[in-house]
């Protein structure tokens, strides 16, 4: 059995690889690229090393799993997966507390104006009073996609107060439904997005909806750039009426330089920095890959198996 794993792993992953597993280690999508033609298992990364559609399309047929520490799953060839048979899994949860970290920083850096303090700093501008003193409790947050980032979301804006209302795709677990959300948009302060980029959810915040905010709510996005209509956020961020947002991604990236939403009011970009951690996010990837290996020469079901016809 061979495996193409990325190099960058590979002090996490070697001691701990079968010796009966043959593995050639890729640091770049071009050797990804020539590698994968006779491997069984690949872990690709679509970023930084982007590896391209025509990869996993030259694959050859022995492929039977895709690995990657991507949650979102929106820059794979999913169509090219499903008609290989091949099974993917996704890093779900492994930088979930990176990410919802920055949603919380978000939310707190918008309750209080952080942007307008620095740039007052950057002046060496002692301000006289505060530029955000909204307090975070008694306030009312809603999560779209209320999946692993969703829930730690949640429970870290709770406890700071916040009312946290999530949305699913199913309604679960006291959750609302994809098309509950839309007419009671107007009762929150934080309107957070951390739902997959699909058919259904692209371009899920436009004129519409961003109208039918509260006045002053704020759009915080940790998900993916094309779930905002990014015209109908800019001619609501010029009016006024919207007290803001804080994007981590968005679309398209890297933001170019003359892009009018580096310069827009009260828009917070955090250029997809949200998942970054440390050390910890391989070592979740790293043990979340060996177990699914150890299962997939088992046999027996594997962890976070993406649903390639729901995208997530
Ligand atoms: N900014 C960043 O660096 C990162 C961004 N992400 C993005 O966040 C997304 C969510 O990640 P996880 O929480 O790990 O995924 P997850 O699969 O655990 O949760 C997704 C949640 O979204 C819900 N959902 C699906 N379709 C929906 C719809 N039409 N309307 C409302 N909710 C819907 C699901 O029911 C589920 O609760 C990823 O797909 C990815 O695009 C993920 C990791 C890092
Ligand atoms: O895991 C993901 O989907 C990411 O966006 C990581 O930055």
């Amino acid at each position: 059995m061979k495996a193409v794993l990325p190099a960058i792993a590979r002090p996490l992953l070697e001691p701990q690889l079968p010796s009966d597993l043959e593995v050639s280690w890729w640091t770049s999508p071009a050797d990804a690229k020539v590698m994968i033609a006779d491997a069984d298992i690949a872990w690709v990364d679509m970023q930084p090393t982007r590896l391209t559609e025509e990869t996993l399309r030259e694959a050859g047929d022995g492929l039977k799993w895709v690995s990657t520490i991507y949650a979102g799953l929106d820059a794979f060839p999913l169509d090219v997966l499903r008609s290989r048979g091949a099974t993917l899994t996704n890093g779900v949860g492994i930088n979930a507390i990176a990410v919802a970290e920055y949603a919380v920083l978000g939310v707190l850096a918008a309750a209080k104006r952080l942007d307008e303090v620095i740039r007052a700093q950057d002046r060496a501008e002692w301000l006289r009073d505060a530029p955000g003193k909204i307090e975070l409790a008694d306030t009312k947050a809603i999560v779209i996609g209320y999946g692993a980032i969703g829930r730690l979301i949640g429970d870290r804006l709770s406890a700071f107060g916040v009312e946290v209302t999530g949305v699913t795709r199913s309604g679960s677990n006291g959750t609302m439904t994809p098309d509950a959300w839309r007419a009671r948009l107007g009762e929150f302060d934080w309107v957070v997005l951390a739902a997959p980029s699909t058919g259904e959810t692209k371009s899920m915040i436009g004129e519409a909806e961003l109208a039918a905010m509260k006045p002053g709510a704020w759009l915080i996005n940790i998900a993916r750039g094309d779930m905002i209509d990014d015209d109908a956020l800019l001619e609501a961020l010029r009016g006024g009426k919207l007290g803001g947002a804080f994007l981590d991604p968005t679309n398209p990236e890297p933001l170019p330089a003359d892009h009018p939403l580096w310069s827009a009011p009260n828009c917070m970009i955090s250029m997809h920095l949200s998942g970054r951690s440390q050390t910890k996010m391989f070592q979740r990837a790293a043990a979340l890959f060996l177990r699914n290996l150890a299962a997939f020469r088992a046999g027996e079901p594997m962890e976070n198996v993406a649903d390639l016809d729901r995208g997530y």
